[in-house]
């Protein structure tokens, strides 16, 4: 691996990256790599790196920034057989977590002549691409009311999750797998390809990103003098110990939002409004990841 390509989020995170540029070029230069830069814009950032990675000869493609970027880059890269490496640089960092990858930007940047290739599942929620968790419900409203805000950070998820909690109305929800058919409602059901948020939140506790299976984690309602145990259990890994929640496990699904003909869902990251039912399936081993 000679050549590589990092593509830059210089929004993500709240974090200035006036030096991650040169310290990027510099420890690749070291180490006898070349280093390209790619800069996100927020507008048509997939097809424009799509076809810069056409016209340049990357080995790999590393993706600095949050979820979002990892999620952009695993979509180039996956059409073009290409390894994605990752140097967290975003508010949450989730699939970076669940990879075992260095938080430490300078520690991570090391997977550029260190690492071990892993190949990883990818899902399709009607049509979109994921690889990392998606989920409808409460997180998905507090993750499209942070995108409508100003202030990014860990701080602001926090504070307007508060304030989203109050007055919050669970949806009604009729999930058909390949195997078993599941209606009732839900605080949030998140479609998992991994196990942990970028917040820490484990959703998914033995879930594996290379099994061939998603995992589909239902949090029931459950009244607000329920709340404390329940965070101590999803940052505990205790997701299966409450009596709140369940998880279905599959190779697809179709899951309903009854009287609903669309709903908000978080993808990667994006709030993003699509038609219901929606349509999950998996693609096996489909994503090269560069791992400690
Ligand atoms: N130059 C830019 N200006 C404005 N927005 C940008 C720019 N580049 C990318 N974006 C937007 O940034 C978002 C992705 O951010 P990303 O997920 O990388 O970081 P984050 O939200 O801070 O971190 P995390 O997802 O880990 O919480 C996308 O919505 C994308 O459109």
């Amino acid at each position: 691996m000679r050549r590589i390509l990092f593509v830059i989020n210089p929004i993500s995170g709240d974090i200035d990256k006036s030096d991650v540029h040169q310290m990027l070029v510099q420890v690749c230069k070291e180490h006898g790599r070349e280093a390209g830069l790619f800069e996100t814009t927020g507008n048509n950032d997939l097809d424009r790196l799509q076809q810069y990675l056409q016209q340049h000869a990357y080995e790999a493609v590393f993706a600095a920034g949050g979820d979002g970027t990892v999620s952009l880059v695993a979509q180039a890269v996956q059409a073009l057989g290409l390894p994605m490496g990752i140097v967290p640089l975003g508010s949450g960092n989730g699939l970076s977590k669940d990879l075992g990858i260095p938080q430490d930007p300078a520690a991570a940047v090391e997977l550029v002549w260190a690492h071990r290739e892993q190949t990883i599942d990818t899902l399709s929620v009607s049509g979109h691409f994921t690889a990392h968790l998606a989920d409808l419900g409460f997180n998905a409203l507090v993750v499209t009311r942070f995108s409508e805000g100003t202030t990014r950070g860990p701080g602001a998820y926090v504070r307007i999750a508060l304030q989203e909690y109050i007055g919050y109305e669970p949806a009604r929800y009729r999930i058909e797998t390949e195997t078993e058919t599941w209606e009732g409602e839900a605080f949030m059901l998140t479609i998992a390809n991994a196990r942990t948020f970028g917040s820490n939140v484990v959703i998914n506790p033995d879930g594996l990103l290379d099994d061939g299976w998603f995992e589909l984690c239902l949090i029931e309602p459950f009244p607000a003098a329920a709340a404390p145990r329940m965070l101590y259990h999803l940052y505990s890994e205790g997701f299966e110990e409450s009596e709140y929640t369940r998880r279905l496990r599959c190779r697809r699904a179709r899951i309903a939002v009854l009287g609903q003909d669309t709903v908000q869902v978080q993808v990667d990251g994006e709030p993003l409004e699509l038609s219901t039912p929606l349509q999950v399936s998996i693609s096996p081993r489909s994503l090269r990841v560069l791992v400690p």
